[in-house]
């Protein structure tokens, strides 16, 4: 389901996050590790007000690592804490524990001089539509407390997730919009899944997620798709079609009469570039 982000849900959304600062230390900002700045939300340091923040590239698993490592050092730059992860498998998650420590070693040297105790670190995951939040909670959790899957995660009420020791999160993760101003922000949205191809058109999200991977990642379509030529000319839509019809060809996607039913196609392509089988991509670098 795609959520429609009228004026309303987006003051809504904001007000949910900022009624729940005051019972945090820090934010866990989920973007997707494949196109970081577009899965961002536009208004996330405004909305954050300062608060201590970890930037953690989901679904790491699927995007090109050497990419993922220009990423990395960008937010570095930018003076935030950052991590890759891939919350479906797990990997690289006990990292999050230890580094909310060092990110929040000031506040907590000043509770140990104060004689006070070290109470848990509690922190606040939030993050656009599908890119993973109710997926990395249960993980952390370690069994399935948040909703998973393609709808917005709804539990109602406030509960803490113990994460070992050391840290809590709030339960029900913090929704936030996706950038809309820009028509290439919001392809790139739909080609990783992000938001409904069908708000877009299926052939036109297929073929733009097709031109990058033609331009930058031409090996991995041409060993698994047996393609020999390579477009010449990104800017000549025939050229691009024409893999996509290879594609769907090779794929069974044939109306009757036997010519290649282009919609079909698109999705078949948009179902394995998604699910990582043309190999790891990243839509955007840094
Ligand atoms: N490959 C891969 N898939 C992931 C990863 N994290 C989440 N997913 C998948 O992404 C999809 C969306 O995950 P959710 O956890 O439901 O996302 P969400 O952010 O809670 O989504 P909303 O409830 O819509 O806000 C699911 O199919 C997950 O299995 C990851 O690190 N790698």
């Amino acid at each position: 389901m795609a959520i429609q982000w009228f004026p309303g849900h987006m003051t809504r959304a904001r007000r949910q996050i900022e009624s729940k600062l005051k019972l945090i230390d820090m934010v866990i900002e989920l973007v997707d590790a494949r196109l970081p700045l577009s899965s961002r939300n536009p208004m996330i340091d405004e909305i954050l007000q300062g608060k201590p923040r970890m930037i953690i590239l989901n679904k790491s698993d699927l995007a090109d690592p050497k990419v993922t490592a220009e990423w990395v050092e960008y937010f570095k730059q930018e003076g935030h804490a950052v991590l890759p992860l891939d919350s479906a498998s797990g990997q690289g998650i006990k990292e999050i524990a230890e580094r909310s420590k060092v990110l929040l070693k000031d506040k907590r040297d000043k509770r140990a001089a104060k004689g006070m105790n070290q109470r848990p670190m509690r922190g606040l995951i939030v993050g656009i539509p599908n890119v993973g939040k109710s997926t990395l909670i249960n993980r952390l959790a370690g069994k399935s407390i948040a909703l998973t899957g393609d709808r917005p995660g709804v539990t109602k009420g406030q509960q803490w997730i113990k994460v070992g020791t050391e840290m809590e999160l709030l339960d029900t993760p913090g929704i936030l919009w996706p950038k809309f101003e820009d028509q290439i922000i919001g392809y790139k949205l739909a080609v990783t899944g992000a938001i409904r191809e069908e708000i877009l058109n299926v052939e036109d999200v297929a073929y733009f997620g097709m031109k990058y991977i033609c331009q930058h990642y031409w090996d991995n379509i041409a060993e698994r798709f047996e393609l020999s030529e390579q477009p010449q000319d990104f800017e000549n839509p025939n050229e691009i079609v024409e893999i996509m019809e290879e594609i769907g060809r090779k794929r069974g996607c044939l109306m009757s009469g036997g010519r290649i039913d282009l919609e079909k196609a698109s999705k078949v392509i948009l179902r394995e570039l998604r699910a990582g089988k043309m190999g790891r991509i990243s839509m955007e670098t840094p």
